[in-house]
Order: structure tokens, then C-alpha cells, then sequence
């Protein structure tokens, strides 16, 4: 196909682009096992919060535990805030309605109830690793009944690398 304009080819589309963002907030998880990264995104395709799972605010990741396993309140699933439920309230006060969430990992049932409540009406995700779990069928039938889209991303890009290399740029 000739491209009269010369523009690159190699771009990332919209869904793409959005979902590295997801990804790249993914990074910043100190949870050894499961990092997950979330980006929320309006009509106009602007970025309007993103979020990663992590401990809530003053709970410091050197002294609550990361574990999985042992006495609940010795394990991070008491404390851990979901990377959904962060971007959802690290939004500057925008109104979320018809915004879509794009999400590492597909959301399990307490990040469905805060997705629909605020109206957020598509979720986009890239693994669905605990398909299997009662919290993600619940997730699932609870956004069916609320008419949220769900859509696993395929992508073209499997690996996008970002350099930072100032050099790099020049
Ligand atoms: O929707 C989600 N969003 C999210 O941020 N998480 C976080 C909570 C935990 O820190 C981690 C899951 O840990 P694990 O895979 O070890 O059970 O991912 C987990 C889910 C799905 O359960
Ligand atoms: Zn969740």
C-alpha cells in the first residue's frame, strides 16, 4: 500500500497507546507477584486518571506485608488498594460517566461495583488470569447487568520499548 503522505507506519493505535499507559503505571506496584495498572480514558481520548495497586496512603510498603498466604491481616489482600479503585479516585473531580477504564488485568468484583457507580461504560483488558475465580464471575455478571462493555485487547505491538536514554532522542 503506498502512503502518499509519508507519514510512519509503525504508530500505536488509541487502544494501544492507552493500554502501555496501563502498563507503564503497572511499574510503580511494589506487589512482587501481580503488579496491575489502570488508565482511564474520556470521550475526547484524553487521559483522565490512572492508578496502580498499591498500599493506601501513610501504610508504607516496607512495613505492611506482600505476602499472599497466612493470617488474612498478615497479607497484602487486607491492605492492597486496586489499581481501578485508585485511578477512580485519583481523578481530579472529573465526571467519569461514559469514560473507559483500560486495565492490565481484568477486574475483580469490588472494582466492578466502583466501575459502575461512577459510569465508567467500557473496561478493556489485556489478561484474564482468574477468569475462573467466584470474584470474577461475579465481576462479570455484575457488569453484564450493568451494560458495561468488556473487551479483551489484542494487540499488534506485544512489546513496546520506551527509551530514556536522552541520547537516544537526539
Ligand atoms: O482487578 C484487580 N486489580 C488489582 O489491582 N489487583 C491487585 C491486587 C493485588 O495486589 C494483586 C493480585 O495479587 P495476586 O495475583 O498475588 O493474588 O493485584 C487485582 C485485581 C484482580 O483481582
Ligand atoms: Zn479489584
Amino acid at each position: 500500500m503506498t502512503v502518499e503522505s509519508g507519514k510512519r507506519q509503525d504508530y500505536i493505535d488509541w487502544d494501544e497507546y492507552f493500554m502501555a499507559v496501563a502498563a507503564l503505571a503497572a511499574k510503580r506496584s511494589k506487589d512482587p507477584h501481580t503488579q496491575v495498572g489502570a488508565c482511564i480514558v474520556n470521550e475526547q481520548n484524553k487521559i483522565v486518571s490512572t492508578g496502580y495497586n498499591g498500599f493506601p496512603l501513610g501504610c508504607s510498603d516496607d512495613e505492611f506485608p506482600w505476602q499472599r498466604d497466612g493470617d488474612f491481616s498478615m497479607t497484602k489482600y487486607a491492605y492492597v488498594c486496586h489499581a481501578e479503585l485508585n485511578a477512580i479516585l485519583n481523578n481530579s473531580g472529573q465526571n467519569l460517566k461514559a469514560c473507559r477504564i483500560y486495565v492490565v488485568l481484568f477486574p475483580c468484583n469490588e472494582c466492578a461495583k466502583a466501575i459502575i457507580q461512577t459510569g465508567i461504560k467500557e473496561v478493556i483488558y489485556l489478561s484474564d488470569k482468574y477468569a475462573k475465580s467466584p470474584n470474577m464471575q461475579a465481576s462479570r455478571r455484575m457488569l453484564e447487568a450493568a451494560s458495561v462493555k468488556m473487551r479483551q485487547l489484542k494487540v499488534k505491538h506485544k512489546s513496546l520499548t520506551v527509551n530514556l536514554d536522552a541520547e537516544a532522542c537526539e
